[in-house]
C-alpha cells in the first residue's frame, strides 16, 4: 500500500487530486499564489509558500540602481549596487560590462577602457580618480543558484563566491553552447571577470516535468523588507478603499431598491384608485357623489340622491390621488425677517400696512431669491392681465411660475414688488405657499408658488362634469371667507377678489391668490382694461367714491352667487353696461332653490351701501355655522338661473 504524499504548502497528506511540479506535490487547492490567491501559470516557491510571477516580483525582486525597475532576470551586484545586466555599463564606452571592470571614482569602467592610455581615456565622472577594488556578483533571477563575486585589487586574489554549489566535481557553467570555467578559490585571475549566467528560472510552467529545475530559497535583503512593507501598506490601503467602494455600492443599491419600492407603491395606489373608481361606479345607485367632512377635509364617495349622471367626475380624494410629486418632501416656506423679526413679532408694534410700506419704500428684499437655473419652465397655464402663469418644476416639485414681462400690457414692477412682498410675508393655509422670486432681469420677472392642481374656482364651477354638493360649495365659501378675514385683519384690501383668483386643491380646499395688486389703485384703468373684472367691482368703485375693505365683501357676494349658481355673473351682458347696472342696484338673480341663509348672505355682501355689508369675521362665522349644520352633502347640478334682478 502506497503512503499518500504530503502537500509542500500545508504539509497535510494528499488523498485526492494533486499538482506535481518541480519535484513537489501540492493539493490542487493549495496550488495558488499565497499573496493574491490566483491560480498559477508559473510559480516561485519560497519559504514553503507559492507565489505567482507578479507577486514574487512585487515582493522579492531587486530594484535596479540605474533604471529603478525590478530585476526579474539576471542581477548584477557590483559594489553593493544591483543592476540589470544591460544597465551595468561602462562609464567611458557606455557598453554593457561583460568582463572585468574597475570602480573608479564612483563609476564603473570596463576592462578594455581601463587598458587605454591614460591620456586617451575619458576622465572619470568623479573628481577622485583612484582605482579601487571592484567587486561584482552576478545572480540569476531573484533566486539564482549562482552568485560570483569578483574583485580587482591589483594582484590580490579575487574573492569568488558561489552561493550555490555547482554540483559534485563541477567548476563550470554552461551558457547556451558555451561552457564557462568558474575559477576556483585557488585560481588567480588578473582582472575582474563577470560571468553572465543564463537565467535559470526557478519558475515552472505547467508543462515542465516536475523535478527538473531546482527551487531556490530567496534571502530578502533589508531593502527588500522595507519595500515589501511599503507594498503591503499600499495593498492594505487599496483593500480598504475597495471595501469602502463595496459599501458605497451596497448603499446605492439599497437606495435604488427603495426607490423602486416607492414606485411600486405609487403604482399600486394608482391601481387601487382605479379599482375604487370602477367599483364605486358599479355599486352605487345611481351614482356616487362626494360628501365633505370638515374635520378631515377630504372627500369620500358616498351614495347620495343625486341627479348627476354616472359619468360625472368628482374631485378626487387627495389620499388616493398620490403622485410622485406628493412623495417628495415639501419645500420649506421661506420665512422673511425684517431687522431680525418675523411678521408676527413685527405685528405686535406695527400694522401690516406700515410694515409693507416700509418694505416697499426702502426697497427691502423680503423674498427668497430663486436662481433661474433652479427652475424648469413648463407649459403656459393662463395669461392674465399682469402676467403669464406657467407650470414648472422647482426642487423636483410642481410649481406655478408667474412671469411679469414688459410684453404684458399691464406690466408694472411696483405691482410685482408689492405682490412678492405680501406673498413672502403672509403665511396662511388659505393662500398658496410662496417659494420666492427672481428679479435678475428687470424686464422679465417671475415668482414661484405652490402648484394648486384643481385649477381656478371659476373653471371648476363651470365644469358641468364636476359634481359638487351644497356642503362642498359652502366649504369653498368658508375657505375664501377665512382667507379674506385674515387679510382684512392685517389691513390688506384684496381689490381683485373673483372666482378666477381662487384656486381649488384636489382635496377641495380653496386658496386665494393675486391679492394686494397695486393696479387696483387706479380702478378706472382696471375697469377699462380688464372688463371681466367689473363683474366683481363694488358700485362705490365705479362711482369713483372712496372705498374701504368692504369692496372685497361686495366681490365676495358675487363669488358666493357664482359658487351656488355655477354660472358667470352677467353672462351675455355687454361689459360696458355692467357698471351702469351695478350702480343702479341690479344684481345677478338668486335662484329660488337657494337656501335662505345662503341667499341672505349673498344679498348682505353685495349691498349697495358699503357700510351695510358684513365684515369677514361675521361672514366666516355664519358660513361656518351653516356648514356645521349640514350632515350629508346634496349634490346639485348648476342651476338654470335668471341673471338680472333688482
Ligand atoms: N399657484 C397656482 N396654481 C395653479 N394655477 C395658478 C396658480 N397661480 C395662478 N394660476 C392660474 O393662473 C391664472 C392667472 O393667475 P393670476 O390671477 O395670478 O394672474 P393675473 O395676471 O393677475 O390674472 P388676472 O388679471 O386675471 O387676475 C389663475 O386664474 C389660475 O388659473
Amino acid at each position: 500500500m502506497s503512503t499518500p504524499d504530503n502537500c509542500a504548502v500545508c504539509s497535510n497528506a494528499i488523498k485526492s487530486s494533486r499538482v506535481r511540479a518541480n519535484g513537489r506535490v501540492f493539493h490542487e487547492d493549495c496550488f495558488i499564489c499565497s499573496s493574491c490567491g490566483l491560480n498559477l501559470d508559473s510559480f516561485f516557491f519560497k519559504d514553503g509558500k507559492l507565489y505567482c510571477d507578479p507577486c514574487e516580483t512585487k515582493l522579492y525582486a531587486k530594484i535596479c540602481d540605474k533604471c529603478s525597475l525590478p530585476i526579474q532576470t539576471t542581477v548584477v551586484n557590483a559594489r553593493g549596487k544591483m543592476f540589470h545586466s544591460a544597465c551595468f555599463t561602462c562609464v567611458t564606452c557606455v557598453q554593457e560590462i561583460k568582463g572585468g571592470f574597475f570602480y573608479v571614482g564612483g563609476s564603473f569602467v570596463c576592462d578594455s577602457c581601463d587598458k587605454l592610455p591614460k591620456n586617451s581615456r575619458p576622465s572619470p565622472p568623479s573628481p577622485t580618480t583612484t582605482t579601487v577594488a571592484a567587486t561584482a556578483s552576478v545572480t540569476t533571477s531573484a533566486s539564482s543558484p549562482v552568485s560570483i563575486a569578483l574583485s580587482n585589487s591589483n594582484n590580490s586574489t579575487p574573492p569568488i563566491v558561489l552561493t550555490q554549489p555547482l554540483g559534485l566535481n563541477r567548476n563550470s557553467i554552461t551558457i547556451g553552447n558555451t561552457e564557462i570555467q568558474v575559477p576556483t578559490s585557488t585560481s588567480t585571475p588578473t582582472t575582474n571577470i563577470i560571468y553572465v549566467v543564463n537565467n535559470t528560472p526557478d519558475r515552472v510552467s505547467g508543462d515542465i516535468p516536475p523535478g527538473v529545475l531546482p527551487v531556490q530559497p530567496h534571502q530578502p535583503t533589508s531593502t527588500d523588507i522595507q519595500q515589501n512593507q511599503i507594498l503591503l501598506e499600499q495593498q492594505k490601503a487599496l483593500q480598504q478603499l475597495q471595501e469602502q467602494q463595496l459599501q458605497l455600492q451596497q448603499q446605492l443599491q439599497q437606495q435604488m431598491e427603495q426607490q423602486k419600492l416607492q414606485q411600486q407603491i405609487i403604482e399600486q395606489q394608482h391601481n387601487l384608485q382605479k379599482l375604487q373608481i370602477q367599483s364605486s361606479s358599479q355599486t352605487t345607485t345611481p351614482n356616487a357623489s362626494p360628501t365633505i367632512s370638515r374635520s378631515t377635509n377630504s372627500l369620500s364617495p358616498s351614495p347620495s340622491p343625486s341627479t348627476t349622471s354616472t359619468s360625472t367626475s368628482v374631485l378626487s380624494p387627495s389620499k388616493l390621488n398620490i403622485s410622485a410629486n406628493d412623495l417628495l418632501p415639501p419645500i420649506e416656506k421661506y420665512v422673511p425677517k425684517i431687522q431680525g423679526k418675523t411678521l408676527p413679532e413685527l405685528l405686535k408694534n406695527q400694522s401690516f400696512d406700515e410694515i409693507l410700506s416700509d418694505v416697499l419704500e426702502k426697497k427691502m428684499n423680503v423674498y427668497n431669491e430663486i436662481k433661474k437655473d433652479e427652475v424648469e419652465f413648463g407649459e403656459l397655464m393662463a395669461a392674465g392681465a399682469s402676467g403669464k402663469v406657467y407650470r414648472g418644476k422647482y426642487k423636483g416639485r410642481d410649481v406655478a411660475i408667474k412671469v411679469y414681462s414688459t410684453d404684458n400690457f399691464c406690466f408694472s414692477i411696483e405691482e410685482f414688488n408689492r405682490e412678492v412682498s405680501i406673498m413672502s410675508l403672509l403665511d396662511h393655509e388659505c393662500f398658496t405657499t410662496f417659494y420666492g422670486a427672481n428679479k435678475e432681469n428687470p424686464k422679465y420677472l417671475f415668482h414661484i408658488s405652490e402648484m394648486v392642481k384643481g385649477g381656478c374656482l371659476r373653471d371648476v364651477l363651470l365644469n358641468k362634469d364636476v359634481a359638487l354638493s351644497y356642503a362642498q360649495q359652502l366649504s369653498i365659501a368658508v375657505d375664501v371667507a377665512h382667507a379674506m378675514k385674515y387679510l382684512h385683519s392685517l389691513g390688506v384690501i384684496h381689490r381683485d377678489l373673483k372666482s378666477g383668483n381662487v384656486l381649488i386643491t384636489d382635496d377641495l380646499r380653496a386658496k386665494v391668490i393675486d391679492f394686494g395688486t397695486s393696479r387696483a389703485i387706479d380702478l378706472s384703468k382696471q375697469m377699462t382694461l380688464n372688463l371681466g373684472t367689473s363683474c366683481w367691482m363694488a358700485p362705490e368703485v365705479f362711482r369713483n367714491e372712496p372705498y374701504t375693505e368692504s369692496c372685497d365683501v361686495y366681490s365676495f357676494g358675487i363669488v358666493l352667487w357664482e359658487i351656488y349658481c355655477r354660472a358667470d355673473p352677467y353672462d351675455g351682458v355687454n361689459s360696458w353696461s355692467i357698471p351702469v347696472m351695478v350702480c343702479k342696484g341690479e344684481r345677478p338673480v338668486i335662484p329660488a332653490d337657494c337656501p335662505t341663509e345662503y341667499a341672505k348672505m349673498i344679498k348682505a355682501c353685495w349691498s349697495d351701501k358699503a357700510k351695510k355689508r358684513p365684515k369677514f369675521k361675521e361672514i366666516y362665522s355664519t358660513l361656518n355655522k351653516l356648514l356645521g349644520g349640514l350632515t350629508l352633502g346634496k349634490t346639485k347640478k348648476s342651476s338654470s338661473v335668471g341673471l338680472f334682478k333688482k
